[in-house]
């Protein structure tokens, strides 16, 4: 079980952490608006789990993520913005749909997403991947690619892979009922994933669109009861709630100023798998996490640099083993 005033034990590995999911451009609109009305729109580097790579990396981590881009000029933008941060993009596949598009508009609380798919879930489980999985302390994934094949039997391998190498594995349920095909139950397929997994980290609003509206302790009874070993509920400017099945505590939220709410939990995972490598306790990597999205909300689409004070300092040692 994890313990909450402690580290994990991570096995040790070249790399820090895989990310699994959606590599995509967020076109995010030049005004507020809630109501989808903008004429303008900005395109941004976007997407779940490169956002969570793009930072993570810029926390100081060795990052990798999987995904599928179109033969395109936004599928050349993403990787090649990858590139330049030194990240390395062999699990990048090209294919021959369109790079996936999100248009979405800037808001300061519950951004409203339109999602135009193509190329995100176009991913096979390669030599390449598998060797990536093999060689990571972490290995992440999002809704994304777990609903729609081929790359949800390609998660299916990664989950398997990545047991046998002793890896932790962390699933965001950013569960959008449109991401899946007609007729398709995602959220039998959402739930049937969770008792698989290490760590989960709902929203709120993930939870409200999963299981309908309720209160934060109902819902993070019901992630537990599905069975997965650690489940972080955040609540926007409510905190965040974490809970090993056994003890549950409440975190503040620090954001102080809320200009754009786009990525927030992105970089809520990015900060607390950064305190994970670095072996601070389970509460204390949640709340760097609340810091590095405080700091996020700052700015409009996925940050471009953190300031020196979020990179943590070395690995300290001695963490407990995780069951
Ligand atoms: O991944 C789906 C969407 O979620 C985000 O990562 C924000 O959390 C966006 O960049 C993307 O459009």
């Amino acid at each position: 079980m994890f313990r909450l005033d402690h580290p994990v034990t991570l096995k040790e590995k070249p790399c820090d952490i895989l990310t699994v999911g959606e590599l995509l451009i967020d076109m995010i609109s030049e005004a507020y608006d809630d109501a989808v009305n903008s004429n303008t729109y900005s395109r941004f580097f976007g997407g779940s789990a490169a956002n969570l790579a793009l930072n993570t990396n810029k926390l100081g981590l060795r990052s990798r993520v999987a995904s599928a881009v179109g033969k395109d000029g936004f599928g050349a933008f993403l990787t090649r913005q990858l590139e330049q941060e030194g990240i390395p993009t062999d699990c990048i596949q090209v294919t021959e749909d369109a790079t996936s598009i999100v248009v979405i508009t800037k808001s300061r609380s519950t951004p409203q997403p339109i999602f135009y798919r193509g190329a995100d879930f176009q991913l096979n489980f390669t030599p390449e991947l598998e060797h990536a999985v093999k060689q990571t302390k972490i290995v992440h994934f999002s809704c994304w690619p777990i609903s729609r094949e081929p790359a949800r039997s390609t998660i299916g391998q990664i989950l398997s892979a990545a047991r046998a190498a002793g890896a932790l594995i962390g699933f965001d349920p950013n569960y959008h009922p449109a991401i899946w095909n007609k007729g398709e139950d995602g959220v039998a397929c959402v739930k049937s994933i969770i008792g698989q997994v290490d760590v989960v980290k709902p929203s709120k609003d993930d939870a409200d669109r999963l299981f309908g509206t309720d209160t934060p302790d109902n819902h993070l009874a019901r992630f537990l009861d599905l069975g997965a070993g650690l489940v972080i509920l955040t609540m926007g400017a409510d905190g965040a709630l974490v809970s090993n099945g056994k003890d549950k505590l409440h975190v503040d939220s620090v954001a102080t100023e809320v200009v754009d709410a786009t990525g927030a939990g992105d970089a809520f995972w990015a900060g607390f798998y950064s305190g994970l490598i670095h072996q601070l306790s389970l509460l204390d990597a949640v709340k760097f996490g609340m810091e590095v999205s405080a700091y996020k909300l700052r700015c409009v689409g996925p940050v471009r640099q953190y300031p020196d004070i979020y990179q943590l300092a070395d690995h300290k040692h001695g963490g407990e083993q995780r069951s």
